[in-house]
């Protein structure tokens, strides 16, 4: 049976009212399903353990942002139980980076087709990630958009990628650079002045930024940007290049990539986990090849 997870208040609403949509139609096609709708932050994950304990369910789908699949992708991973997406939020970097949908008509008739496919995913000081986490800079923009109030006023005008933005022109201001040491697949660097690490296992972040564009969700390693020594005014100038991805040639920029890496900084660093507030640094970091299956 296939099963629902739905996060009413993602997208301000709209995920509930996709999921009605959708549950006209499964009921016109007299599909069984099931369905449970998130009451609070983490719940996603806790239904999505429950039910992958059983022996129910072939496949869970979350229908809300990309919040709501990063719940469900922790509950699920390791385990036979595919997830399925319903994109109903304001990034939705997710479904970009796997070719799903934005429209709920065609995600979900995706999902009906039932065709399973094994993806990579990440894990940061034990959380998973799908899509990708993000350290520093990166860290506190995901923190400080997700309370903000002009995410939840912009959603209404199905404009909430925005919110992204806003909150990265506000804290360029703010934000101080921190020293870190960087070890991948046992090669140490160290690194002064850094703003960011991006860790992807995607090429889409924070709305449909190109952040990775060398990510692939089946490569079996996951991919870095890390953006050191520059400017406030300069990091603002080319910020734009990252929706393109032609960021990567910039002299402030490194791209890497490897398995296993860790990450310890001058002082404590922000991370996020798909875009969640996931704690702070020193963060190990590992690729967890094919434990996803995906619709
Ligand atoms: N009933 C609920 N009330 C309040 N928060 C909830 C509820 N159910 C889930 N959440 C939380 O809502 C947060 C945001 O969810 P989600 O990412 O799905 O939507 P979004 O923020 O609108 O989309 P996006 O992440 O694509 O911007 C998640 O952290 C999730 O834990």
């Amino acid at each position: 049976m296939i099963w629902f997870v739905v996060n009413p208040m993602s997208g301000n609403g709209r995920g509930m009212r996709i999921w009605q949509q959708v549950e006209r139609v499964l009921a016109e096609r007299r599909i069984e399903y099931g369905c449970r709708l998130t009451e609070r932050p983490g719940h996603a994950r806790q239904i999505a353990v429950e039910l992958a304990g059983g022996d129910q369910a072939a496949a869970i789908v979350a229908v809300g942002g990309d919040g709501t699949v990063h719940e469900v992708a922790n509950g699920l991973i390791g385990t036979p139980v595919a997830i399925g997406f319903i994109p109903a939020g304001s990034g939705n970097d997710f479904a970009r980076s796997l070719g799903i949908p934005a429209k709920w008509q065609e995600a979900l008739e995706r999902v009906l087709l039932l065709q399973r496919t094994r993806i990579d995913a990440g894990a940061v000081n034990g959380r998973i990630f799908a899509i990708s986490s993000g350290i520093g800079f990166d860290g506190d923009v995901a923190y400080y958009t997700n309370r903000s109030w002009y995410k939840r006023w912009l959603n209404r005008f199905g404009l909430g990628s925005l919110s992204y933005v806003v909150t990265v022109l506000r804290l360029l201001i703010t934000y101080k650079p921190s020293d870190i040491e960087l070890d991948i697949d046992g090669n140490r660097s160290v690194h002064r002045g850094v703003w960011l690490i991006a860790i992807a296992n995607m090429p889409y972040y924070g709305g449909g930024m190109k952040i990775c564009p060398e990510a692939r969700h089946n490569d079996g390693i996951l991919h870095m940007c890390l953006v050191a020594n520059i400017g406030r005014l300069e990091l603002l100038r080319f910020f734009p290049r990252v929706y393109r991805g032609t960021h990567t040639t910039h002299p402030s920029v490194t791209m890497l990539a490897g398995s296993r890496i860790r990450i310890e900084a001058s002082v404590p660093m922000t991370i996020h986990t798909d875009g969640e507030f996931g704690g702070s640094t020193p963060a190990h970091i590992v690729a967890l090849p094919q434990q996803l299956y995906v619709l």
